[in-house]
């Protein structure tokens, strides 16, 4: 596949490296995102793999979420594989039994975010130009609800709340505070950093680790399982309206215009 280059690398440590390098902005593609649960997949069936670090190959950018392109102006069948190829990506990175930290070297809005929010922990360059959050709101969209799920394991239902509801982007020393990473580094320390946490975390038994995983997170994932078509009929009819449509165009618009 050529879209989402992912590069992976298993060290003697078990360790998987897994970095984005889907350029401009590594947005979550349907090709990209079928890469992703596909390599995910081959680490969690390597035995060899107990871990796995997740970075971003480009400067500046972690990943600017769902691939705005793949949502405006297309079929209800491609919005189906789309949708499908989203929640795949979540149920295997959030369910994973590996170890895994997100070493946030960028900005992450939205399903950048989640991509984070999923792992078992997550270390940010400390730049307070690099923003973090789920920032639908600010689209005129909305988080699904395993989206928002997700963010209220990690900072709390109050917290979650407010920062959807606004659809904030938190700077890296916000989020540091929030609870929404859970350590800041220099940029240049992200991958060192990973790596210590990565090896406190696997000194542990893995089968006593992912047991706790799997307590923790189960009822999450099972409500998205037990609801997965209903959710995919959601996602069809909330962006099949004209008005969301608009919206949509509209930010891409303003996204070029920033930029002249
Ligand atoms: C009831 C509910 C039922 C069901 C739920 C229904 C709906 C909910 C659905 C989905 C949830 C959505 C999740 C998402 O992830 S939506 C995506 C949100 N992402 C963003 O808001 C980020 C937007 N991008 C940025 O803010 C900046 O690009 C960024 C800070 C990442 C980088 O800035 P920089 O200045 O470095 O680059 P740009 O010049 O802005 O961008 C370069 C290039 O890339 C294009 N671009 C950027 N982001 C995206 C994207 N997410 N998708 C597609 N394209 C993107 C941008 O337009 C530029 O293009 P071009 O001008 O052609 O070079």
């Amino acid at each position: 596949m050529a879209a989402a280059t992912l590069a992976r690398r298993i060290g003697r440590s078990g360790v998987a490296v897994m970095k984005f390098k889907s350029p401009p902005v590594n947005s979550l593609s349907l090709e990209f995102l079928t890469e992703f649960s596909i390599s995910l997949e081959k680490l969690e069936n390597n035995r060899a793999c107990r871990g796995v670090i997740i970075t971003s190959a480009l400067p500046k950018i972690f990943s600017s979420g769902l691939d705005i392109t793949e949502m405006c102006g297309k079929s209800i069948e491609h919005y189906t594989e789309f949708w499908r190829a989203v929640q795949e990506m979540w149920l295997r990175l959030y369910g994973s039994n590996m170890v895994t930290v997100a070493a946030v070297n960028g900005s992450s809005p939205a399903g950048g975010c989640l991509i984070a929010l999923s792992c078992d922990y997550r270390i940010m360059a400390e730049n307070p130009k690099f923003s973090i959050g789920l920032n639908e709101a600010q689209l005129g969209i909305v988080a699904p609800f395993w989206f928002k799920d997700t963010f209220v394991n990690v900072v709390g239902h109050r917290i979650a709340e407010r920062s959807l509801q606004l659809g904030s982007l938190h700077p890296a020393p916000e989020a540091h505070k929030l609870g929404l990473v859970d350590e800041l580094v220099p940029e240049e320390k992200l991958m060192e950093k990973a790596a210590a946490v990565m090896a406190q975390w696997l000194a542990l038994p893995d089968h006593a680790r992912q047991l706790t995983k799997t307590m923790m997170r189960k009822a999450v994932l099972d409500r998205l399982v037990a609801h997965r078509e209903e959710d995919i009929k959601n996602f069809i009819s909330f962006v099949s309206k004209e008005s969301i449509q608009k919206s949509l165009r509209m930010y891409m618009e303003m996204l070029k215009k920033k930029k002249s």
